[in-house]
């Protein structure tokens, strides 16, 4: 078994990694919507013999674009590449998303980066999956471009909770509403914060139970900061 790859770009992709099956998207929180795109992507790669790699994006698109109202993240980079490695995937490639990459064109994307740099034989995308400036390349144009290109595409439904679609901004309410049995029911794992924790006010001992104050990145604090969670 080879070593987890993690690239920051498509400059130089290591041969380890050219040919897979990619699955591509935001993927913020790899919730079980996500899971199911995952899972579909390993078992593609593995009947093809191939690596299983996730392209995604940082910042978050909805940063760059519409960054009020503030909108707090639940998993960034480095959680994805944790998560990623412990689905079994064989790599994760996380692009730097800014005004100018926004601007490339869905059918420049296809071509620089899924033919030219990754030589993919395979792409999964959730059935609402939109990329390329003004969002204009569906996962109609996806599939009609592997056509032209040699590469399969296949476009999952959308995996459901009730009647609600699973989604990060899902979640996000849920976590919003003081509701973490629900956010981690539907992420499939519980939710965490990242942080490195620092000395505060010192007023958690008079409190009656442990507390830690976290130092984590102003995208990563809920809505409900001072509501107390359980350590894990
Ligand atoms: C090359 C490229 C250009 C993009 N340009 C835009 C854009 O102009 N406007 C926009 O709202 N989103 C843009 N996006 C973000 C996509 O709409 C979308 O958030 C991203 O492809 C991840 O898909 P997902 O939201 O289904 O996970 C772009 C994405 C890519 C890959
Ligand atoms: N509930 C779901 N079921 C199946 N695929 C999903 C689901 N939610 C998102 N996806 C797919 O996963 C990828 C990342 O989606 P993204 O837009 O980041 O998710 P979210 O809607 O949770 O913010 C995309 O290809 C998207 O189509």
């Amino acid at each position: 078994m080879t070593d987890f790859i993690h690239l920051s770009d498509l400059d130089d992709v290591p041969d380890a990694l050219r040919g897979a099956v990619v699955a591509i998207g935001n993927f913020d929180g790899f919730h079980r919507g996500h899971q199911h795109v995952m899972e579909t992507l390993k078992t593609r790669a593995a009947e093809r013999g191939v690596p299983a790699i996730v392209l995604t994006f940082e910042p978050h698109p909805r940063d760059v674009f519409a960054p009020e109202p503030f909108m707090f993240r639940l998993t960034d980079g480095d959680a994805k590449a944790r998560l990623a490695e412990a689905l079994g995937l064989d790599g994760i490639v996380i692009m730097k998303f800014d005004r100018d990459f926004s601007q490339i064109e869905a059918e420049d994307f296809v071509s620089r980066f899924l033919v030219n740099a990754l030589a993919v034989s395979g792409v999964i995308v959730g059935s609402d999956f939109h990329f390329g400036r003004g969002r204009r390349g569906t996962p109609d144009f996806l599939k009609a471009s592997g056509i032209a290109k040699g590469f399969a595409v296949e476009t999952l439904e959308l995996i459901g909770e009730g009647v609600d679609i699973i989604s990060s901004s899902l979640i996000r309410s849920a976590l919003g509403e003081g509701d973490i049995a629900r956010a981690n029911h539907l992420l499939g794992y519980r939710w965490f914060i990242d942080g490195v924790v620092i000395e505060g006010d010192r007023r958690g001992r008079e409190l009656g139970y442990p507390t830690a104050n976290l130092s984590t990145p102003p995208a990563f604090i809920s809505l409900r900061a001072f509501m107390p969670y359980e350590l894990c």
